[in-house]
């Protein structure tokens, strides 16, 4: 599996202890920054990233930003993304089971480390179930193809 990661300036603690739980994991990344002094506007940063997802380069994407509202909102904007954006660890797992989600946002003004590494985890290990599952998110992909 090949992740990508990306956030904005509220969000490169959480994004660099994700990098860190990657190496950790013996999985394969890329950081796309920020890596910025200032700050950016988080749509620079989760449309790219999102874009690499959508387009099979990337299995999987985390992205982060302060809510890890703004970023969920950019990455959902590329056809074929489905950005979850969840805080507690039964949501990081269920975007996998019921949603297929290729991407994870996280916000970094909201959560702990320890808690972002957790549900990076759940959510890079959890499996889409398929079934009646995949009927709803064929309907999503449909809608995108309209
Ligand atoms: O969470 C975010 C978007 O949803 C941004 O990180 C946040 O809005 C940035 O705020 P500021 O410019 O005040 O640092």
């Amino acid at each position: 599996m090949k992740v990508i990661l990306a956030s904005d300036h509220g969000g490169v603690n959480i994004r660099k202890e994700i990098a860190s739980l990657l190496e950790e994991m013996n999985i394969e990344f890329e950081d796309m920054g920020c890596n910025c002094e200032g700050s950016v506007d988080y749509p620079d940063y989760a449309i790219p990233a999102a874009e690499r997802v959508a387009n099979g380069e990337f299995e999987r994407g985390i992205v982060v930003c302060g809510t890890g509202i703004g970023i969920s909102i950019s990455a959902n904007k590329v056809k074929g993304v489905r950005c979850a954006l969840a805080h507690d660890v039964f949501s990081a797992k269920m975007c996998r089971q019921h949603n297929n989600a290729n991407m994870l946002a996280l916000g970094e003004r909201v959560i702990g480390s320890g808690l972002a590494r957790e549900l990076a985890k759940t959510f890079l290990e959890s499996e889409f179930e398929g079934g009646r599952h995949e009927n709803r998110v064929n309907k999503i992909t449909a809608y995108e193809d309209k």
